[in-house]
């Protein structure tokens, strides 16, 4: 894709260039005094974007911001509806996005302050389109922690911006070690629930003054990955031939893959996957109500003896993902089918 084709339409073609609107937009106000106006530390991030071009200020901590930014994206695109679904996709789970009919594609290099993708395999667009009939927002590309200082707040800012723009339900999925015994490469799992590592310690997105205005200052997190949801997915892999188990999804800080003692220390806590994404982004999606569907694609098994060499690496992450990628999109186009 040319980097000049802002908005793109896979169905009519090129639609229309409009980054003028994004930076007015800015221009006109983002420039933020903190939640209602009383927080002096906005806490900040001045972007410079691939061109090599400087953007105003947005703050992800302020609520205005956010919300200023979220109409910045809805006037860069000529949204057909409200999309009430969104979708984040893992580490070589993107094609998802290409497959969207009539869709829009924003690349976050064009989205004022927004943070960039860094990691290979998450290509940093955002992508508006039909999926099995309805209407949804797609970020081809997320944001890790370990990519952005642990600025959680900031690699979430795209799901309080997808909550702004009408998503109801997200679907969150992830590359992820194994370490359940009965997984195996390119099987998928249900996320039941999580273990929350960087949260845990005091890494959460939701650490700092919080504006109500987000949503509730302690969020209960006790049924993030909605029931009805996951019992309507294992009925859909089932149909589909697909080996899906349910299980319990670590998150640890990463970028470095886990020590085989750590890989015992998490069975032991009673994990069944282990990865570096998706508990912050669910957290900020329940603090807002948005419903949530998260799945991991077992990209590769993880080894909890220090004796055995066991060497894990991206490119066997992607390796994986890329052969389980259709089947994995026909699952997502079946869940969504039947929202
Ligand atoms: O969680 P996703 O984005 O799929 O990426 C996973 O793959 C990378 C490691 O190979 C880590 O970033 C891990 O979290
Ligand atoms: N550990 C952490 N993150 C991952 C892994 C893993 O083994 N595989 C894919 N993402």
């Amino acid at each position: 894709m040319s980097g000049e084709n802002l908005i793109m339409s896979s169905v009519n073609g090129v639609s229309s260039i409009r980054p003028e609107i994004a930076l007015n937009g800015l221009a006109n106000g983002l420039k933020s005094n903190g939640i209602n106006g009383h927080h002096e530390h906005t806490n900040g991030v001045d972007h410079k974007h691939a061109n090599g071009h400087k953007h105003a200020t947005v703050d992800p901590r302020n609520y205005d911001d956010i919300i200023r930014l979220a109409e910045v994206i809805r006037n860069m695109v000529d949204l057909k509806e409200s999309p009430t679904i969104g979708v984040i996709c893992g580490s070589g789970l993107g094609d998802l996005a290409d497959l969207l009919v009539d869709k829009q594609v924003v690349p976050y290099t064009k989205i004022p302050g927004f943070p960039q993708t860094s990691v290979v395999g998450h290509k940093g667009n955002l992508v508006f389109g039909y999926l099995s009939g309805k209407y949804v927002m797609c970020l081809q590309g997320r944001f890790h922690p370990y990519e952005h200082d642990m600025d959680l707040v900031l690699c979430t800012m795209p799901v309080r911006i997808m909550h702004h723009l009408g998503v109801k339900t997200m679907i969150v999925s992830n590359a992820a070690g194994g370490i359940n015994h009965k997984f195996n490469y390119g099987d998928l799992m249900i996320i039941k629930d999580h273990v929350f590592m960087p949260g845990l310690v005091g890494f959460s997105p939701l650490v700092g003054l919080n504006d109500p205005r987000f949503g509730a200052r302690f969020v209960s997190v006790h049924d993030a990955y909605d029931k009805q949801l996951r019992n309507m997915a294992r009925r859909i892999a089932d149909e589909e031939d697909i080996r899906a188990h349910e299980g319990i999804y670590v998150m640890s800080g990463g970028p470095q893959y886990e020590s085989p003692a750590e890989v015992k220390l998490y069975k032991v806590l009673g994990a069944d996957a282990l990865g570096m994404s998706t508990c912050h982004e669910v957290t900020v999606a329940r603090q807002c109500g948005i419903r949530v569907f998260g799945f991991s694609l077992i990209t590769n098994i993880g080894n909890d003896d220090a004796d055995t060499s066991v060497e894990v690496s991206h490119e066997e992450v992607l390796e994986t993902a890329k052969e389980a990628s259709v089947r994995a999109c026909r699952f997502v186009s079946r869940i969504v089918e039947n929202l």
